[in-house]
């Protein structure tokens, strides 16, 4: 007897996929990491020196109180200080719609974004972005928007030694540059999870590494 795997909103992460493709692959300040695993694009400039400083500024303010409690978090999977912006702020609101319009993807699907500091020896183990729908946790986020489609990633100023966004199976490791912003599909053009989507924030060996992501679902986000 053969059995068919259902892939949870695969027509909508096939659907999302295309969509997305087609407008980076026409914006000539999108650049695609020559790969046949998995899609990748960055984009040079995507946010000013002086945007980039007022979201680093407003990540160390958040991130303040919890200082005590993330050095003690080191060694674990994630150690990096992560917290969201308000997602009212009209500065957030304007780069979150701006991340929205440069994908061509519906604001609705979109989660809030957030903001990651990392001090040395800080790092973001190699995982996957999308949800593993085997889990527990699927029951809910099934229910909260449905499996993540695009991630974009915007590095935030320059790191002394470290930090890259490394693509583990793709085989690419990109270093912080501020206000590049990297935008890679967790799906397939068949719209199935990408297992080559595998990356990491490598260790920050010198200096401080400040990013934000926001990440988007196949549905409505709630
Ligand atoms: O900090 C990085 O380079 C990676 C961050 C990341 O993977 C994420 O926020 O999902
Ligand atoms: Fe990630």
């Amino acid at each position: 007897m053969t059995k068919t795997a259902i892939i949870p909103d695969q027509d909508a992460l096939k659907r999302v996929g295309a969509q997305v493709r087609k407008r980076l692959e026409a914006d000539p300040n999108a650049y695609k990491i020559p790969s046949d695993k998995a899609e990748i694009f960055a984009v040079g400039d995507f946010l000013s020196a002086e945007e980039c400083q007022r979201l680093i500024r407003m990540i160390d303010q958040v991130a303040q109180p919890s200082q005590l409690h993330e050095t003690a978090y080191i060694a674990k999977f994630r150690t990096s200080y992560s917290g969201n912006f308000n997602p009212h702020d009209p500065f957030v609101k304007m780069i979150s719609r701006r991340i929205d319009d440069l994908l061509d993807m519906n604001p609705i699907c979109g989660e809030n974004i957030q903001g990651q500091r990392y001090l040395p020896g800080q790092e973001f183990k190699p995982h996957n972005d999308w949800f593993y729908t085997d889990q527990e946790y699927w029951k809910q986020e099934r229910k909260r928007g449905g499996q993540r489609c695009w991630t974009a990633m915007a590095f935030l100023n320059e790191v002394e030694e470290g930090g890259h966004t490394h693509f583990v199976e793709v085989g690419v490791s990109i270093e912080p540059k501020p206000g590049v912003l990297l935008v890679w599909n967790n799906a397939t053009p068949g719209g199935v999870p990408n297992e080559d989507t595998l990356h990491a924030g490598t260790p920050v060996d010198k200096g401080v590494k400040y990013v934000l992501t926001k990440w988007y679902r196949t549905r409505k986000h709630t």
